[in-house]
C-alpha cells in the first residue's frame, strides 16, 4: 500500500535520508528506529507531505504522492500524529474527535467551533463514530472535559482517536510513547493492536521506547545517518551486530 523508492532528502549538503526503501502492506505494524538524527522525522515528513524529496518518491496505493500537499495526502487516507500533542486544548474531548474528521481539510479552530466556513462544507465526524472511537481509547467518561485538562497519557490516546476520525488507511505515529510511564505504554500497545485489528489499517511508527517497538511491531527498520542499516523481525534486528553498533553508547 505504501512504498518509498530511492527516497532521499538533503539539507544544505547534509544527507538526512539516503535512498530509502520501505514497503508497507495493509494490516502491518512496522516500526522505524534509529539513534537521534538518523532521519526518522525526515522520513515521516516526506511521507506526509511536509517535506519535498531531493530525489526518489513515495507511492501510496500505486499513486505517486511525494509532490502533493499534506492536506491532499491526508485526504488519500494517511493520518499522522506529531511529537507532543496538537489537540484543541479548550475544546472538549468529544469535540476534538469530531473535529478530527475535518483535519483532512484545511479548516481552522474558529471554523471548527462555529461550524461555518470550510467546516460547513466538510462536516465533523458523526457523533456515533466519535463515541465509538472514544470508547476504544477508553475516554468516554471524560468526553465533556476540555482536552487540555486530561493527563498527558490520555491526551496521547485522544490524539490517536482524533487521527482515526479521518478513517485513514495508514496511521503514522510519531513517538507515541514519549512521556508515558510503563503502564500507559502497555495500554497504548494494546490500543494500537486493537485499532489495527478493528480497522485493518497499516501502522507506521517512530519510537525510542524499545519495549514498545519490540513487543508491538511485526517488522522493524533501523536507520543510522540517514541510511537503512537493518530490517527484519524484532528478534532479527535485536541480534544484528550493525544495530548494536549503531546504538553503542546511544539511547537504546
Ligand atoms: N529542516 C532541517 N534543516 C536542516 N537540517 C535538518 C532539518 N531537519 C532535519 N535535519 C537534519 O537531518 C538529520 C536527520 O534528522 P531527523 O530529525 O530526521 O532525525 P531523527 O532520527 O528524527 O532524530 P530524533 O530521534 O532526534 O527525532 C539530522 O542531522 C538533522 O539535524
Amino acid at each position: 500500500m505504501l512504498e518509498t523508492h530511492d527516497l532521499s532528502k538533503t539539507f544544505n549538503g547534509l544527507m538526512a535520508l539516503q535512498q530509502h526503501h520501505l514497503q508497507l502492506q495493509r494490516g502491518e505494524i512496522v516500526g522505524v528506529i534509529g539513534p537521534n538524527g538518523s532521519g526518522k522525522s525526515t522520513l515521516f515528513n516526506l511521507i506526509s507531505g511536509f517535506l519535498r524529496p531531493s530525489q526518489g518518491g513515495v507511492r501510496f496505493e500505486g499513486r505517486e504522492i511525494s509532490r502533493l500537499a499534506p492536506a491532499a495526502i491526508a485526504r488519500l487516507g494517511i493520518a499522522r500524529t506529531f511529537q507532543g500533542t496538537r489537540l484543541f486544548k479548550n475544546l472538549s474531548v468529544l469535540e476534538n474527535v469530531r473535529a478530527g474528521a475535518q483535519l483532512r481539510y484545511p479548516v481552522n479552530l474558529a471554523e471548527v467551533v462555529s461550524g461555518l466556513g470550510r467546516a460547513k462544507i466538510h462536516p465533523p465526524a458523526s457523533e456515533k463514530m466519535a463515541w465509538e472511537l472514544l470508547e476504544m481509547v477508553g475516554l468516554e467518561a471524560v468526553a465533556d472535559w476540555p482536552a487540555g485538562s486530561l493527563p498527558y497519557g490520555n491526551q496521547r490516546r485522544l490524539e490517536i482517536a482524533r487521527a482515526l476520525a479521518t478513517a485513514p488507511k495508514l496511521l503514522m505515529l510519531d513517538e507515541p510513547a514519549a512521556g508515558l510511564d510503563s503502564s500507559e505504554t502497555l495500554t497504548l500497545l494494546h490500543l494500537i493492536r486493537q485499532v489495527r485489528d478493528r480497522y485493518g489499517l497499516a501502522v507506521l511508527l517512530i519510537e525510542h521506547d524499545m519495549d514498545l517497538v519490540m513487543n508491538l511491531c511485526e517488522r522493524i527498520q533501523v536507520l543510522a545517518y540517514g541510511q537503512v542499516i537493518a530490517e527484519g523481525t524484532p528478534a532479527e534486528v535485536q541480534s544484528d551486530p550493525r544495530v548494536q553498533e549503531a546504538y553503542l553508547g546511544g539511547t537504546a
